[in-house]
């Protein structure tokens, strides 16, 4: 398994590698920095590297910094210690739609989670819309940063590309043999005769508030999905965070997933939504982020209280074996009458759950074992400006 090093940037997001790929032209080129890349350790320490290459320590985070953000930095510090950089940093996470929203401790409002240091470098969600529409027009340093965001992505996309050898590569293109044979078989009914009452009998209503469980994947498909995420995790290849909340997983669009889950929500998933959530944009998603999300009880335990960035969301639980990690749900964000409700939902292999992203919820301590979900955010984007 590769020893692997976490990065963080002011702004940038944070990023796992494999201590070999930690060069000075591989990190220049991921973090796209603009006229040399300074590495520094927790202890402000710089680290100078030898033949191009860092010697770094697995257990410890560095943080990345440009040459040009220092210099820029010291001249607003001259000019009436005004620090340009953080300012559109501080811009650009209000555009940053890989975010959860923190709701905080009595449950009445909503946070949105702004900290530099754990904002997501995930600009967007892979899917087929134009990121651009979400930068206000106006402002030159949220272009100037969410482009460089996009640069980044792409970055890591071009280098998993050319260094990654999938474990399993027949599941990057869906295929209906992947479905749970009653997922697939009111599919097929539905597409002959319209009738509703098929997808309708294969979900399990769990609330007015519109939670749905059901089972979508088969279990093979289930675990060669979980092999090849331990597999990509192996490579040590590049990973950003997925969202501003969740420390670990991994960006399933970044390895080679997109065009997987466009037909996934084209074809199957809109079907259901349409019908589920018409006034959350169901009958209308067009884009989508899908990521991985990993507890474990060395690494993270549970999530706080949030909502979502997407309209709907699904929610499959991959595996492996584990106690505790139960999935709890309170109401509708703009919805008070609803706040009362508690829903705790034990996640079980190969189920899948539908919300809408506003539904507030939050995932208790796992107390054993390990959890990894799949977590697709389905979205509209179209049509919709800042
Ligand atoms: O781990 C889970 O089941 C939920 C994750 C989640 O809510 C999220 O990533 O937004
Ligand atoms: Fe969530």
């Amino acid at each position: 398994m590769a020893e692997v090093i976490k990065f963080t940037s002011l702004g940038y997001g944070d990023l796992r590698l494999a201590k070999q790929y930690c060069s000075r032209p591989i990190l220049e080129n991921l973090f796209q920095t603009e006229g040399g890349i300074i590495i520094v350790d927790q202890n402000g320490e710089e680290i100078i590297p030898d033949n191009e290459s860092y010697t770094l320590i697995p257990s410890n985070t560095y943080t990345v910094v440009s040459e040009k953000d220092l210099e820029s930095d010291s001249e607003e510090d001259e000019n009436h210690h005004n620090n340009r950089n953080t300012d559109y940093l501080d811009d650009y996470d209000d555009e940053d739609d890989s975010n959860q929203y923190e709701i905080d401790q009595d449950h009445s409002q909503h946070v949105h989670n702004h900290n530099h240091d754990s904002s997501s470098s995930s600009p967007c969600c892979g899917g087929d819309h134009d990121h651009s529409e979400h930068i206000k027009e106006n402002n030159q340093f949220d272009q100037v940063g969410f482009q460089k965001l996009l640069k980044m992505r792409e970055e890591r996309i071009k280098m998993i590309k050319e260094n990654y050898t999938p474990k399993h590569p027949e599941i990057f293109k869906l295929k209906e043999e992947f479905f749970e044979d009653k997922f697939i078989n009111a599919v097929r009914e539905y597409k002959k005769d319209k009738n509703n009452q098929h997808l309708l009998n294969v979900l399990n209503k769990m609330s007015e508030t519109g939670l749905y469980s059901f089972k979508i994947f088969n279990m093979d498909f289930c675990s060669k999905l979980l092999e090849e995420i331990e597999n990509f995790r192996d490579s040590g290849l590049p990973t950003a965070r997925v969202n501003s909340m969740n420390n670990y997983g991994l960006v399933l669009d970044e390895i080679g997933f997109t065009s997987f889950f466009q037909e996934l929500r084209e074809g199957y998933l809109s079907l259901f939504t349409a019908l589920l959530y018409p006034n959350h944009y169901g009958d209308r998603l067009d884009s989508h982020h899908a990521f991985i999300v990993q507890y474990a009880m060395e690494k993270e335990v549970d999530l706080g209280f949030h909502y979502d960035e997407s309209n709907v969301t699904l929610n499959l639980c991959l595996g492996k074996q584990f106690t505790g990690g139960s999935l709890y749900f309170k109401g509708i964000l703009n919805e008070p009458k609803t706040h009362n409700e508690l829903l705790e939902v034990q996640h079980s292999v190969g189920t899948a759950l539908f919300h809408i992203g506003v539904h507030r919820h939050g995932v208790n301590s796992l107390t054993s074992g390990e959890r990894t979900n799949l977590i697709l955010w389905l979205r509209y984007t179209s049509g919709i400006s800042e």
